[in-house]
C-alpha cells in the first residue's frame, strides 16, 4: 500500500546536458561574462563579482554563485552545480539532507542552477487584460528565444517546435525548488521504517511546455521506476497563473496577515484563480489515476488546497490528510479572500486537515464555522454527512542528518575559518528570505536601537544576516538597504562592522558552520508556519565542534516554532524594537547556567519534534480518525438487530429508555406550531412500555416544558428532557427541574440579544426563538449570504460570550445558542444518578436522529465500557455519521415497531 505525498514539487528535478554549441554562430550578446561567472565571490575582495551583491562582508568567506549574479546571464550558458551547495550537502545525491528552508527566489528559477528551461513569467498583472497582453509579450520571447537556441546549436529550424537543448540527455537531481523540510522529514520516516513505499507527487520545478510528449514521457517513467515519484506536468501558463500569481500573490501575503485591502495587495484578483483550479486538478486527477484501495493519500500546503476535495470527488472512500505548511490566519482576514468557500471546501475533502500549531487550526475551526456556518467543535468540523477532523502537529527536522552533516569536512573548515575571523567578536546570525513576511527591516531596526543604546557593545558585536532572493520584493529591498547603509555609516569602524549583511544565500555548509559558532540566533518573522531554522541552530549548538555552546535563541513569537519551545526561547513581538534590541542584549549578557538551562528545554522540544516524528504522529492519527470515521459511517454501522434487542430486553430487569423526539419518534413538526405532529401512536407504544413496571422512558427534545408537556400530556409516567437538557421531569413527578441559574442565564441572553438583533436586521425572514434557557435564531438557509451571516453570527457569540458559559451551534437552518455546561447528556447523567446505588438500570437503550444526540450515544457507550450498565444500545435513525452502535435506517417507523415488539413483552415482575 502506497503513501502519496503530494507537494507541488518533487524533491527532484532534470538537469540536461548541454547540446554542442556552433561558435561560428553564437551571436555576440548570447555569450556569458565568462571570467565573471567562472571568478568564485570572494567576499574580500573589493572589486569582485560578489561586492556588486551585498554591502559589507568580512574578508576570507568564499561564497557560492548567487541567483542574481545568474539571473544576470542567459539561461543556456548559467553554470549549474556552485549554486546547488546552498541547498544540499552533497549536489549530486538525490537522498541527501537538504536545507529545511531553501528559500528559492520564485519558480523556473531552477534554471539558474540547472541546464533546465526557466520561467519567463513577468510581474503579477493587475487585470486580466494585462495579464493577457503579457501573455503575448511572453509568447514571443520565448519564440525568440528557441529561435536563438536553434542557431546557437546550428538546428535547422523548419517547422520544429521543440528547442534543441531538452531534446538532450538528461541527469535526475534533487530539486532546489520545494519544501526541504518536508522532503527531509519523509526521508527520515522513511529510513526509520516510520513509513513505507512513498510515493512523491508534484511538478518536476520548471516549465515543461518547451519538452515535447515524448521527452515529458521519458522524464515520467525515469522519477516514477528509480525515484518512485510521479511527476504532474502542467502548461506553463497554469504554472505561472498558479504559483507567481495565484499562490504567491494572493494566497501566501494573506495566509500571513498581509491584509488584503493594503492598496497593493492583489488579493481582489480573480483571473488567476482558474489556474490555481487547473494546477490542483492536474495533481488531483494524477493519484486518483494510481490509487489504489488502502493506499493514504496525503496533501502537503497551501498550494493544493483544492486537492483533498477534488480526490474525495472520484474516490469517497480514500484515506486523505491534508497539512499546512504555513499560518493559517484569523477568520477576519481569511474572509477576504473571493475563493474563500471553495478553499475551505476543497480542504474538508480530507478526513484529517492538519496544522503545524493548535493556533491555526483553532482559526480554521473558527473560519469554517463562520465562512461556512458549519458546527466546528474542538476535533473538527461537522459537515452535512461528514465529520472532517482537525489537528495540530508542528514539523521539525532531521537531527540525526544534521549532525552527520556537521561532521563534513567543509563545515569543520568553516568552522576554523570562522573561529578565527571573529575571534574575541559576539556573533549573531540571522538568514531570512527577504520578503514582506520574515521581518528582516524590522530585525535591522531593532539592532539599530540596541547599538545607539549599548554603545559598549558596538565593537564587540557583529550581526551577520544573509538575505536572500531580493527579487520578490524591490521596494523592502531598497528600504533595507538604506538602514545597512545608515547602521554602516553609523556605527562602522575602521577594524569593525557591527553588520555583516549578505544579499545572498551562503552554502549549506557555511550555514551549518555559522550556527556553530554563533552566540545567538534571531529570527524576526512577522508571521511563519514553523520556522526550522531555528531548530537548525538548535542542534548546532551541543557544543561539539566550535567553541561556542547553549548560545540563546531570540524568536519571534508569531512563527509556529515559538509554540514549542515552552519560553525556553527568548520570545520577541517583531515589531517592539525596543524589546528586540532588548533581547539582543539579554542573550549577549546571558549567564552560562541560564543559557544551558534554557539550551536543555530547546534541545529537548527539537529532539522530541523531529521530522520523523512529525510523519509518524501524523500517519497514526490519520489511521485513528479514518477508522472512527468509518465506524460513524451510518453505512458501515450495523442494523438494529431486533432479536438481541429483545433478549437484552428479557434478561434485565430495571431499564431506561432515553428516546429523541422529533425526527426520531415522529417526524419534524413546525417551528412555529406548539403543537408538534400528531403523536397518538407513539404515545401508544409508550404507554404499554410505560405499562412495565421495570421500565422507565424518558422523551427528549430542544423543545419547551410547555410544548412536551402539552404533547405528552397524556402519559403522566413519562420522563422528560426539556430545552436540550436544560430541564428534566420525571415520571414519577409533576415537577421539573431546571439545570441553568436564572439570574445567570437573563444577564447573557441580555447580551446575546443585541448580537441577535444585529442580524436579524442584516438577514431577510430571520428571527429569534425564545426559550427559557436558550435562544434560537431561525434564517433561510438557501441564500448562501444569511448562512454566511448565520456562521459568523455564531463567531461572535462565541467570541463574546465563551467567559458565561454559552456557546453558539449553527446547524443547517438556524443557530442554537444555548448553556455551555448542560445537555442531553448531563440530563440523561442525572436521571442515572437518582437510581440507588444497588437499584441501576442494567438495560439502556438511546435513540435519536441528531447532533445534540451523539452526546447522549457517547455518554451510553461510556457506562457499557466502564460496565455499569450491562445491555446498552445506542440508536441513529438518522442519515449523518454517528457515533450509535446501531442503525435503524427505515427511520421513525423502524423505531417505533421495535419499540411496539418490545412493548408487548411480558416479562416476569
Ligand atoms: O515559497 P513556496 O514555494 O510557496 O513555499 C512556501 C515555503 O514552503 C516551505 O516553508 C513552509 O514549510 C516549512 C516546513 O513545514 C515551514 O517551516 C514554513 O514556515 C512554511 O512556510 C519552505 O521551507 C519555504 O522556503 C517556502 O517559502
Amino acid at each position: 500500500m502506497s503513501n502519496f505525498h503530494a507537494a507541488l514539487f518533487l524533491p527532484y528535478t532534470v538537469d540536461f546536458d548541454k547540446p554542442q554549441q556552433s561558435q561560428a554562430n553564437t551571436p555576440a550578446s548570447a555569450l556569458p561574462a565568462v571570467s565573471a561567472l567562472h571568478r568564485k565571490n570572494s567576499i574580500g575582495s573589493a572589486n569582485d563579482a560578489g561586492s556588486l551583491l551585498r554591502d559589507n562582508a568580512p574578508s576570507g568567506i568564499t561564497l557560492p554563485k548567487t541567483p542574481a549574479a545568474m539571473l544576470a546571464q542567459e539561461d543556456y550558458f548559467t553554470p549549474t552545480q556552485p549554486s546547488a551547495i546552498a541547498h544540499f550537502l552533497r549536489p549530486n545525491d538525490t537522498k541527501a539532507l537538504v536545507r529545511s528552508d531553501a528559500h528559492v527566489p520564485e519558480w523556473g528559477a531552477g534554471g539558474m542552477f540547472f541546464n533546465q528551461p526557466r520561467s519567463r513569467a513577468g510581474r503579477p498583472a493587475d487585470t486580466v487584460l494585462e495579464y493577457q497582453k503579457n501573455e503575448e509579450r511572453l509568447n514571443q520571447q520565448r519564440e525568440q528565444s528557441r529561435e536563438r537556441a536553434r542557431s546557437l546549436y546550428k538546428i535547422n529550424s523548419g517547422n520544429r517546435k521543440t528547442d534543441p537543448r531538452w531534446e538532450q540527455t538528461y541527469r535526475i537531481v534533487p530539486a532546489i525548488q520545494g519544501n526541504g523540510g518536508l522532503t527531509n522529514a519523509v526521508r527520515a520516516a522513511d529510513a526509520a521504517g516510520t513509513t513505507q513505499d512513498v510515493l512523491h507527487v508534484g511538478l518536476v520545478g520548471f516549465p515543461t511546455d518547451e519538452i515535447d510528449n515524448e521527452k515529458q514521457q521519458e522524464i515520467y517513467e525515469k522519477l516514477e521506476e528509480e525515484h518512485d515519484a510521479l511527476a504532474v506536468f502542467v502548461s506553463n501558463k497554469d504554472y505561472d497563473g498558479h504559483y507567481a500569481h495565484y499562490c504567491k500573490t494572493i494566497l501566501w501575503p494573506v495566509f500571513h496577515y498581509i491584509i488584503p485591502d493594503h492598496p497593493k495587495s492583489k488579493a481582489f484578483l480573480d483571473h488567476s484563480w482558474s489556474f490555481y483550479r487547473n494546477v490542483n486538478q492536474a495533481f488531483a486527477d494524477k493519484i486518483v489515476k494510481n490509487y489504489k484501495r488502502g493506499d493514504t493519500i496525503w496533501v502537503h500546503d497551501y498550494h493544493l488546497c483544492l486537492v483533498p476535495a477534488m480526490i474525495r470527488e472520484k474516490l469517497p472512500d480514500a484515506k486523505i490528510g491534508f497539512f499546512l505548511h504555513t499560518a493559517f490566519p484569523s477568520s477576519e482576514v481569511f474572509r477576504c479572500l473571493a475563493a474563500r468557500t471553495q478553499l475551505l471546501e476543497g480542504m474538508l475533502g480530507a478526513n484529517l486537515v492538519a496544522f503545524q500549531t493548535p493556533e491555526y487550526a483553532h482559526h480554521f475551526l473558527q473560519t469554517c464555522s463562520r465562512i461556512l456556518a458549519v458546527e466546528a467543535i474542538e476535533d473538527g468540523v461537522q459537515l452535512e454527512t461528514r465529520f472532517v477532523n482537525v489537528y495540530a502537529s508542528p514539523i521539525g527536522v532531521d537531527p540525526r542528518k544534521l549532525a552527520q552533516g556537521r561532521e563534513e569536512k567543509e563545515v569543520q573548515d568553516w568552522i576554523d575559518t570562522l573561529t578565527e575571523r571573529y575571534h574575541g567578536k559576539h556573533v549573531i546570525v540571522a538568514r531570512d528570505k527577504l520578503d514582506s513576511i520574515r521581518g528582516v527591516r524590522q530585525k535591522l531596526l531593532s539592532f539599530e536601537v540596541f547599538l545607539k543604546k549599548n554603545p559598549e557593545w558596538r565593537d564587540k558585536v557583529v550581526l551577520i544576516q544573509v538575505a536572500t532572493s531580493t527579487r520578490e520584493d524591490p521596494e523592502l529591498a531598497s528600504t533595507v538597504s538604506e538602514i545597512v547603509t545608515r547602521i554602516d555609516a553609523q556605527y562602522s569602524t575602521l577594524s569593525h562592522n557591527p553588520l555583516v549583511f549578505l544579499r545572498q544565500d551562503i552554502s549549506f555548509h557555511q550555514y551549518l558552520a555559522l550556527c556553530s559558532i554563533a552566540d545567538a540566533m534571531v529570527i524576526t518573522s512577522l508571521r511563519e508556519g514553523m520556522n526550522l531554522s531555528a531548530h537548525e541552530f538548535v542542534i548546532c549548538q551541543d557544543g561539539t565542534y566550535g567553541n561556542k555552546k547553549h548560545s540563546p535563541l531570540i524568536l519571534s513569537e508569531f512563527t509556529g516554532s515559538s509554540s514549542i519551545f515552552e519560553g525556553a526561547e527568548l520570545a520577541v513581538n517583531p515589531w517592539h524594537y525596543q524589546g528586540i534590541a532588548d533581547a539582543f542584549k539579554q542573550a549577549l549578557e546571558m549567564s552560562e547556567d541560564e543559557k544551558a538551562t534554557r539550551y536543555k528545554k530547546l534541545r529537548s522540544n527539537v529532539l522530541h519534534h523531529t521530522g520523523e516524528f512529525w510523519v509518524l504522529n501524523l500517519t497514526s492519527k490519520l489511521d485513528e480518525v479514518f477508522e472512527e470515521q468509518f465506524r460513524r459511517d451510518t453505512m458501515s454501522i450495523p442494523r438494529l438487530s431486533a432479536s438481541n434487542l429483545i433478549k437484552d430486553y428479557e434478561l434485565t430487569r430495571n431499564r431506561l429508555f432515553i428516546l429523541d423526539y422529533e425526527g426520531t419518534l415522529a417526524n419534524y413538526g413546525s417551528i412555529k406550531n406548539t403543537v408538534i405532529t400528531n403523536v397518538d401512536r407513539v404515545i401508544d407504544i409508550l404507554s404499554d412500555i410505560l405499562n412495565d413496571k421495570k421500565n422507565a422512558v424518558y422523551v427528549m427534545s430542544g423543545r419547551t416544558v410547555e410544548e412536551l408537556e402539552l404533547a405528552f400530556n397524556r402519559l403522566p409516567n413519562l420522563g422528560l428532557i426539556a430545552e436540550n437538557g436544560c430541564f428534566v421531569r420525571d415520571g414519577s413527578s409533576d415537577e421539573w427541574i431546571q439545570f441553568p441559574d436564572d439570574e445567570k442565564t437573563q444577564t447573557w441572553k441580555k447580551s446575546i440579544k443585541d448580537i441577535l438583533q444585529y442580524y436579524v436586521e442584516r438577514v431577510e425572514g430571520s428571527w429569534v426563538e425564545e426559550h427559557q434557557c436558550s435562544l434560537i435564531f431561525h434564517y433561510e438557509s438557501e441564500a448562501a449570504s444569511a448562512s454566511r451571516q448565520a456562521g459568523e453570527c455564531a463567531n461572535q457569540i462565541n467570541d463574546a460570550s465563551a467567559s458565561q458559559r454559552v456557546r453558539a451551534i449553527p446547524t443547517k437552518d438556524s443557530v442554537i445558542i444555548e448553556p455551555a455546561d448542560y445537555d442531553k447528556s448531563t440530563a440523561a447523567q442525572h436521571i442515572y444518578d437518582r437510581y440507588p446505588d444497588n437499584d441501576r438500570p442494567e438495560f439502556l437503550f438511546v435513540a435519536g436522529n441528531d447532533r445534540d444526540d451523539e452526546i447522549v450515544f457517547k455518554w451510553g457507550q461510556e457506562l457499557r465500557e466502564s460496565s455499569k450498565v450491562r445491555c446498552v444500545t445506542t440508536v441513529t435513525v438518522g442519515e449523518r455519521n454517528s457515533l450509535a452502535s446501531a442503525t435503524l435506517p427505515n427511520g421513525t417507523t423502524g423505531l417505533l415497531s421495535v419499540l411496539n415488539k418490545l412493548s408487548k413483552i411480558k416479562t416476569a415482575p
